[in-house]
């Protein structure tokens, strides 16, 4: 059984660059919107965000694996960020609708882990 998508949202992965102290967008240097999908392995019983790029190259911007006690924190209704063992993580929904799946699914996974 391998994994499967459980959400699906569009928004701009970007990532802290704490030495600017700006946010970067993840990937390639044009900020631009990805299809975000939060992925879950049943078997494993594991979950992880993958993001691509919606232009042609689908190229992989985030591939962040969801672990326990991850604090999940929603700065603006459109807004939301997370730390990994390097880095910070933000993601800027196109929608307020999508940030609320997504963090909705997030926390579900959370819960679960
Ligand atoms: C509107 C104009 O927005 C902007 O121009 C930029 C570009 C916008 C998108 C393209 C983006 C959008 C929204 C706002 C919302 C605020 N914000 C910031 O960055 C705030 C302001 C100060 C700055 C300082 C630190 C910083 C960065 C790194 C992590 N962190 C923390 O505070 C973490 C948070 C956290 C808390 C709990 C758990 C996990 C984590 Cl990660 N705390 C800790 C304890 O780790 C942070 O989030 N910071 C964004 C922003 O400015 N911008």
């Amino acid at each position: 059984m391998g994994e499967s998508s459980i959400c699906q949202v569009r928004a701009t992965v970007m990532l802290y660059d704490d030495n600017s102290k700006r946010w970067v967008p993840a990937g390639s240097e044009s900020t631009s919107i990805s299809r975000v999908q939060i992925y879950h392995n049943p078997s494993a019983n594991t979950f992880r965000v993958v993001g691509r790029k919606l232009q042609a190259d689908q190229q992989v911007v985030i591939n962040c694996p969801i672990i326990k006690g991850m604090k999940y924190n929603q700065a603006t209704p459109n807004f939301h960020q997370w730390r990994d063992h390097k880095q910070v993580w933000g993601l800027n929904f196109g929608s307020k609708e999508d940030a609320t799946l997504f963090a909705n699914t997030m926390t579900h996974a959370l819960d679960t882990v």
